[in-house]
């Protein structure tokens, strides 16, 4: 792939390439834009057929967290890690702190925490490395039950729009993906009395699901056409797609996971489809609210939960602008994150002595 143009076209500040010999470690960093600030977003461990595969989720990514971080208000810029490997075969000490020492490397402008495939504990090794860690044990923990609350009240927005009221009593909701945010947001959602029809590719993670929450389970490739309320994707992202978009059959998507439109279109094509989409980097900000909470040296959980619960207005303001404009909830989205990164990028470069 052409890297320099990708990361010219979409304006990238730093890819750095991370190897280590004596643990296997393959990372690469991906710094987008530290114009709010450090550049915030958690590593990936997953497996992928290629290195280009790899290079442009990392790329991705890291650009949905520089949106991300300035739409949840932080004063902090977008990057994100992915190593590839096998998460339930390929870790070990050695890994993650070789790869701790690349982070130290950076000298902040870079601060990791978890995400696919990465645990508190495996954090709590790369911290013996770096100061630049977040969601550690003892501090804020690890962001994905704080992510499902925010995407439990963003979907409540969403009702609120769609069905004039925000409960969730009795809707139907299709949940894929049943990891650490989707376990827990099925928990939100069953406690409020939704209906869950779930599936994920591992079993374990079905099961306890299926038994905890009465949820009932369909194969993986059949959550997309099943007839419900809202889809909650809370696996991986481009599943908003070509092929998945005709067998939709919800009202509104909501779900935790980054990145779920494969292209911008798909984003339009639900809009004329009449299916509310809500933005994934806003409904599923609560988790980088969560550990930027630990940056101020103070961690509450009241405090982070109080600010996820906004998320709520966010989302409205989000259809609001959607409306008001008649333009897709994911372009209405980039504009509230861009005019904040431009505002204050604008404010930051008046000279102020030190
Ligand atoms: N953990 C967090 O706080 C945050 C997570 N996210 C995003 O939310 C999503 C889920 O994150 P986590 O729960 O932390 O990850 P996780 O790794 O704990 O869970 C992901 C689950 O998706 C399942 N899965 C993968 N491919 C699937 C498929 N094709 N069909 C059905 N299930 C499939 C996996 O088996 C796993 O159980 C990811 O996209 C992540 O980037 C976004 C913001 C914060
Ligand atoms: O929640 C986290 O783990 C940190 C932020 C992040 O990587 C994300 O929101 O995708």
């Amino acid at each position: 792939m052409e890297i320099f143009k990708y990361m010219e076209d979409y304006d990238y500040e730093q890819l750095v390439f991370c190897h280590d010999s004596v643990s296997g470690l393959k990372a690469i960093i991906a710094i987008h834009d530290t114009t709010l600030g450090p550049a915030l977003g958690g590593t990936r461990m997953w497996t992928y057929s290629t290195e280009d595969e790899a290079i442009i989720d990392a790329l991705r990514l890291a650009r949905g967290m520089t949106y991300k971080n300035a739409a949840m208000g932080l004063n902090l810029g977008g990057g994100k890690t992915v190593i590839i490997g096998n998460p339930k075969k390929d870790k070990s000490e050695e890994l993650f702190r070789a790869f701790g020492r690349y982070v130290q490397s950076l000298g902040g402008r870079y601060i990791t925490a978890e995400d696919v495939g990465i645990t508190v504990d495996d954090m709590e090794i790369v911290k013996q490395e770096t100061d630049y860690v977040v969601g550690l044990r003892g501090k804020s923990g690890d962001p994905s039950p704080v992510t499902a609350y925010g995407v439990y009240h963003g979907m409540k927005a969403c009702a609120r729009e769609v069905y004039g009221n925000e409960s969730l009593k009795g809707k139907v909701i299709a949940v894929q993906g049943l990891g650490h945010v989707g376990s827990a947001l099925c928990k939100f959602l069953y406690d409020e009395g939704a209906r869950l029809i779930v599936t994920d590719i591992f079993e374990e993670n079905v099961k306890n699901v299926v038994k905890e929450f009465a949820a009932e389970y369909v194969e993986p490739d059949k959550i997309y056409e099943i007839k419900c309320n809202i889809f909650s994707p809370c696996a991986l992202g481009a599943v908003i797609n070509d092929i998945t978009i005709p067998k939709l059959k919800c009202d509104i998507i909501a779900g935790s996971a980054n990145n779920q439109l494969k292209e911008p279109k798909h984003g339009d094509i639900l809009m004329q489809k009449g299916i509310l989409y809500a933005p994934d980097y806003v409904i599923n900000g609560g988790g980088v609210i969560n550990v930027a909470e630990e940056l101020t040296g103070c961690y509450e959980r009241e405090r982070a939960l109080a600010k996820v619960s906004k998320i709520y207005d966010k989302i409205l303001k989000v259809i609001e602008i959607s409306k008001k404009e008649n333009i897709p909830t994911y372009i209405a989205a980039d504009r509230m994150a861009e005019e904040r990164i431009e505002k204050m990028g604008k404010i930051r470069s008046n000279y102020i002595r030190k």
